[in-house]
């Protein structure tokens, strides 16, 4: 992986940060990157996920899910980083076939279960806790969904989880096969772990690969952001954030990412929103939202850092000949589509520049090795982020009042986070 962070600095974009206050910021990183190997070395809570790419064991996956693999469809029920991941790492490897269901709304858990050929699927049930609600409600009416359509649901369910808790339990009293969520490892930075390797795996994708990728990203981490892509990329969000870009829009130029802006959003988002801290990550997709988002990107504020994803190579679709009049420069018999998305990743990335928005370019290899390597980097970068800030990177406390309230007004527990919900301030207008 590349980063290239020439466009967020100071003599280029507004935000931007100088190269002598990179340098002065490198000192912190080498004293970061030893805090982090230390916790790397003794698996710290947290700190162990960027141990995952050598402690994960394939091959029990591969067990695991072998009565599975017979299936054409996944079915992952799951919710955050018990789902995120898992998405990223199937649609980057190009994997045809999963589905998910990380929300409660009645219709769409309909409409997913109504298309998905039952008898033909395998469920991946996820949840480090095993008590979220939405995912235990969900397995509960896939469970009946499956039933009704005449299959036993035992046999095409596999399950993820923590050692205790109401969904181990339920896999016990069943017999499911049961794979462990790796120990002390946030659902959001599991994405290389049974959390997010199990439906690639059922679907045939090279999870060995993107584990290798994934210690080629670990092996990249250095004492200076200026040997390792990771910590650049980690230190500029973070100086630039600093100086006024709280926002970090991530937009990568192809779809098979589209859910990695979304995985990077949870990441960003529950790591490092604390304190009063923490860039706001928003997702978007090229050449697509050049046509809708960029116009505020350009022309907006000077709050944003717009993170630019490109893959170093790619399958060419030729466009073909036309001689109708003004469409000669594209159906000239030789250019392709892969030429138009670069020209328009070029422009877009020339145009926030020429208008002053700090912008980095990510270069990725579209293989399981790249992708790998891409979510370990990412992992890192929000790991320095959050050191070099001084925040709580690995829990989210926030995120767990709400579920609490919630809990709370289903009658699952007395909570008094439930009683804010009683307390709201009203000033309806109709
Ligand atoms: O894996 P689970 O315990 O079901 O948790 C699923 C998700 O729920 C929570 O709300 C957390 O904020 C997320 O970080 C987590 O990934």
């Amino acid at each position: 992986m590349q980063v290239d962070i020439g466009n967020a600095l100071s003599d280029v974009a507004r935000p931007g940060v100088s190269e002598g206050a990179l340098e002065r910021l490198d000192e912190r990183v080498a004293r970061v990157h030893e805090r982090i190997e230390r916790g790397m070395a003794d698996d710290e809570f947290g700190y162990a996920a960027l141990n995952l790419p050598e402690t994960t064991d394939a091959t029990e996956i591969r067990e695991a899910v072998e009565p599975l693999t017979d299936a054409d469809h996944v079915l992952t029920v799951g919710i955050g980083g018990s789902a995120l991941g898992a998405v990223t790492v199937s649609r980057a490897l190009g994997l045809d076939g999963h589905a998910v269901l990380d929300n409660v709304d009645p219709a769409e858990t309909r409409r997913v279960l109504d298309a998905l050929p039952l008898a033909d699927t395998a469920v991946h049930v996820v949840s480090k806790s095993g008590t979220t609600a939405e995912t235990l409600a969900n397995f509960l009416v896939v469970r009946e969904a499956m039933t009704e359509a005449g299959v036993d649901w035992t046999e095409r369910t596999v399950v993820t989880t923590g050692a205790d808790g109401p969904l181990r339990a339920a896999a016990e009293t069943e017999g499911l096969p049961a794979l462990d969520v790796p120990e002390g490892v946030p659902g959001r930075f599991a994405a290389l772990s049974t959390v997010g390797l199990v439906p690639a795996a059922i679907l045939g994708g090279d999870v060995e690969g993107v584990l290798v990728g994934g210690r080629a990203a670990r092996e990249s981490l250095a004492l200076s952001l200026f040997d390792s892509p990771a910590y650049a990329y980690g230190a500029v969000c973070y100086a630039l954030e600093n100086r006024g870009a709280t926002t970090n829009a991530v937009m990568p130029y192809l779809e098979s990412l589209e859910p990695f802006a979304e995985w990077f959003a949870q990441l960003w988002a529950e790591s490092l929103g604390k304190d009063g801290l923490g860039q706001t990550p928003v997702r978007a997709l090229g050449a697509t939202d050049q046509h809708s988002q960029l116009q505020l990107y350009r022309a907006g504020r000077h709050d944003k850092l717009v993170t630019l994803v490109q893959s170093s190579e790619r399958p060419d679709v030729p466009i073909p000949e036309t001689d109708v009049a003004g469409l000669a420069y594209l159906g000239d018999g030789e250019t392709t589509l892969g030429d138009l998305v670069d020209a328009e990743f070029a422009a877009t990335e020339a145009s926030l520049a020429a208008a002053g928005q700090p912008n980095v370019r990510l270069t990725v290899d579209p293989t399981p090795e790249g992708v790998g390597e891409l979510l370990v980097a990412m992992e890192a970068a929000c790991i320095l982020v959050g050191e070099l800030h001084g925040v709580e990177t690995f829990t989210q406390p926030a995120v767990e009042w709400g579920k609490r309230a919630a809990r709370g007004l289903l009658g699952g527990g007395e909570f008094e986070e439930a009683d804010a919900v009683a307390e709201k301030r009203r000033l309806v207008v109709e």
